[in-house]
This record gives C-alpha cells, sequence and structure tokens, in this order.
C-alpha cells in the first residue's frame, strides 16, 4: 500500500477550509486525495514523496506533459514583462490568428479563463443571434458548471450521483432540453417540438462520462438536421481541441460547427477559455455587437504566452500522429489483456484518450451508468497502489502526453496485468 500519511494528515486540516478538503469536485478521492507537491514530465509526486506515472495530465490540458520546458519559458519570459496589463497583446491575437486557422468553424473568437465561461458565453451568442431562448444538450454532457447546463451533467457531478445540482433555480434550466447521445430519432423529435430552440451544444466525443465515440455518420446527420431546423451548431471542445487534431474534433470527423468552445490544451496549463465560430455570430459580441461579454483575466498574457508555445510544439513535434498512434496501441495492449482475462470489460477511446469501461462498450450516458461504478474506483486504488494515476472516476477520461514513453507504457502495462 502506498504511504499516504502527510495527504492524509493536510486532507484532515484542508477539509477544514476547503469543502471536501479540495477546490474541485473530481479531485476529491476518497478517503483523502494525495496532495502534489510537484510534476514533470509524465510523472507526479505527492507530499509523501510517493511518484505516480500520470493519465490524469490535470483533466487534459498537459498534452505535452508537465512543466514542459518550451512551455516554462514562454510563461517565464512573459512574468518578466509584467502578466496582466488590461490593454489587448499582440501574442493574443496571434494565438487567435493561429486557432482560426486551424478550426475550421472558428473565423473569429473571444478568449475567456475557462472553460465554463466559453459555454456560458458561446449559448449567450447563439440565443443573441437567433433570438430564441432553448438549447438542447446531450445527456451526460459536461460544459462546465454554470447554472443552465448543470442539468443531467458528467463529470464529478455525475460521480457523486448528483448531476443535477442544488441552488439552480427551475427557471434557469426551463429552457434546457436534453438528448441522448447517439440518438438521431431523439434528437429530431425535440428539434421537432419547438421552434424557439437556439442550439445544440454537444461534445462531440463524450469525454466527461467517457470517452463514448460517435457512431458512424451521427455527428454528420446532427449537422444536417441542425441546419434544416435553423438552429446553431455548438461544439464543445474543451476535451477534443488540439487533442484528436490541430483542429479537434471538427477536423477529425469532418464536421464543422456554427459556433465552437474549447479551453484545457491551448492553455499549455494555465487557465484559459475560448468561444468562437462564425463571424456574422462572434460579431455579435460586444463592443462590435450587442451581446455583452467581458472578463478581467481574458486573454490573460501567461497564458497566452503557454498557448502559443503549445503550438509551436505540437507543430514541430509532429505530435498528433506521434499520439494517436500511442494511443491506439495503448487500446489494443488493453483489449487483449480485457479479452485474454475473460473480463466483462470493454476499452474504449479515439486520437490519444482511452479508457476501460467496467461493463458494456457504452452508447450513451444510461449506458455508462450500468458500469460498475464501485469496482472501477477499487481499480483506480489498486493502479494507484502501483504508481500509476488514472482518473478516480469511472466517468473521466484516460490521457496520454508526448512525455509518456515506451518504458513508461510498459510499467503501466504491467500494473494494469495485475490490477485487472
Ligand atoms: N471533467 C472535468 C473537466 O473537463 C474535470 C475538471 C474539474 O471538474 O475539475
Amino acid at each position: 500500500m502506498v504511504n499516504l500519511e502527510k495527504s492524509k494528515a493536510m486532507f484532515e486540516k484542508a477539509r477544514e477550509y476547503l469543502p471536501g478538503g479540495v477546490s474541485s469536485p473530481v479531485r476529491a478521492i476518497k478517503p483523502y486525495p494525495f496532495y502534489t507537491e510537484k510534476a514533470s514530465g509524465c510523472r507526479i509526486t505527492d507530499i509523501d514523496g510517493n511518484e505516480y506515472i500520470d493519465y490524469c495530465l490535470g483533466y487534459g490540458p498537459n498534452m505535452l506533459g508537465h512543466a514542459n520546458p518550451v512551455v516554462k519559458k514562454a510563461i517565464s519570459d512573459q512574468l518578466e514583462k509584467g502578466w496582466l496589463y488590461g490593454t489587448p497583446t499582440e501574442s493574443e491575437f496571434k494565438l487567435a490568428e493561429r486557432i482560426a486557422a486551424a478550426y475550421p468553424g472558428i473565423d473569429m473568437l473571444r478568449f475567456v479563463s475557462t472553460g465554463t465561461e466559453a459555454t456560458m458565453s458561446a449559448l449567450r451568442a447563439a440565443r443573441g443571434y437567433t433570438g430564441k431562448n432553448k438549447f438542447v444538450k446531450i445527456e451526460g454532457g459536461f460544459h462546465g458548471a454554470h447554472d443552465s447546463v448543470l442539468v443531467k451533467a458528467g463529470s464529478g457531478a455525475s460521480t457523486l450521483g448528483k448531476p443535477d445540482s442544488l441552488g439552480v433555480p427551475q427557471d434557469f434550466t426551463k429552457h434546457t432540453l436534453q438528448a441522448p447521445y447517439n440518438n438521431i430519432e431523439a434528437m429530431t423529435d425535440l428539434l421537432e417540438s419547438s421552434d424557439d430552440i437556439a442550439a445544440v451544444i454537444m461534445e462531440p466525443v463524450m469525454g466527461n462520462v467517457g470517452p463514448v465515440l460517435p457512431q458512424e455518420g451521427y455527428l454528420e446527420e446532427i449537422r444536417k438536421l441542425t441546419k434544416e431546423y435553423d438552429t446553431l451548431l455548438i461544439f464543445d471542445e474543451v476535451i477534443t481541441g488540439f487533442r484528436l487534431a490541430m483542429g479537434g474534433a471538427q477536423e477529425y470527423y469532418g464536421v464543422t460547427p456554427d459556433l465552437t468552445t474549447l479551453g484545457k490544451i491551448i492553455g499549455g496549463g494555465m487557465p484559459i477559455g475560448v468561444f468562437g465560430g462564425r463571424k456574422d455570430i462572434i460579431e455579435m459580441i460586444a463592443p462590435s455587437g450587442s451581446v455583452y461579454q467581458a472578463g478581467t483575466f481574458s486573454g490573460h498574457p501567461a497564458s497566452v504566452a503557454a498557448g502559443n508555445a503549445v503550438l509551436d510544439v505540437l507543430e514541430k513535434e509532429n505530435a498528433h500522429e506521434k499520439l494517436n498512434t500511442m494511443g491506439q496501441n495503448v487500446r489494443s495492449r488493453l483489449s487483449d489483456m480485457v479479452t485474454d482475462k475473460g473480463l466483462d470489460y470493454s476499452v474504449s477511446g479515439i486520437g490519444s484518450m482511452f479508457k476501460i469501461f467496467f461493463g458494456d462498450m457504452p452508447t450513451n450516458y444510461q449506458d455508462v451508468l450500468k458500469c460498475d461504478k464501485e469496482g472501477y474506483f477499487n481499480f483506480f486504488h489498486k493502479m494507484l497502489d502501483q504508481g500509476i494515476f488514472i482518473p478516480p472516476s469511472q466517468f473521466e477520461t484516460n490521457f496520454l502526453s508526448l512525455a509518456h514513453t515506451e518504458d513508461d507504457l510498459e510499467a503501466t502495462f504491467e500494473a494494469y496485468e495485475s490490477c485487472l
């Protein structure tokens, strides 16, 4: 058993001041989380001195690994010049230009500080543009922690068994409609039911109960339907953006949404969010239009410096080809293990995302809910004891980084072999 004595003592103190001893619920690993001292490459070290190979990677952003030297230099160069101006900067504009060049669905964009802000603002833009009130989200989809999307939400909300949140007035969610993923008929019925639907918002690959993959033709059909019913399509690519390809899932699947949200990887581990899309929609954002949106930290110089550095490394390293091949190999090794052991588990994933579901291969949220959550959590602890940090919840995705080596992967497979 891994020794977590210091973490345990810190948890006892921390929970006096932080609910659950943490700043975000997904980190509240029972009986207590390990508290991190430092991280480098694909390794994270806790305050008891235990080192783990990390497949959580800050819940996705650290695609280059922790403390990547190029990103570190870009951030520290920026810090030398001051780090918050309240004015626009050249690196902010450059990053915007590079993102727009990579994303088929983005002509213009605005920087914000989190994925939550990005989806909240994208929905406001969609409503402002269309003059309609309602939107459709996918059951189990997670679009951050703002009021109108905290309905049947994935991620920590589902892990805690509370996919709806107290404190959100029903009036705030009465415009939120829900459709199951991979179900065209249900989506058609919803779109048919009202002419007041501003947008369909979805993670093209469900990453917050997943990865759960789109069935063949699903995204294309959703695109067709949203056009037919004069409703905007928002791809929430906070997880898939820069992960599956430079141009995210929209490039990978060849389906172009009207609006896109990004975050995580494009901040290189610094806080960032982006919402962007068609010029005629984004031009409605203040000051050029009347949809108000603002933020003191938006386009934060240190975050955009990190973002530009991340793109430099991704381009130089031909990262997506490398990581997607690595992902394929990992999934295939894990699938062989599961089959050899005769387990009723399923190995899912795409690109550099992967996951063992403790149950049948899910196609939607209801399927994921049928998986063995407890069994998965016991497995998580066994892996931690072997020095492997995978997400503690059946609802979160594992990620690979450029810093994972063949040796790291072999050590990981050995741990899977014994823990499964
Ligand atoms: N799945 C969440 C975001 O994508 C995990 C991050 C968090 O809630 O702290």
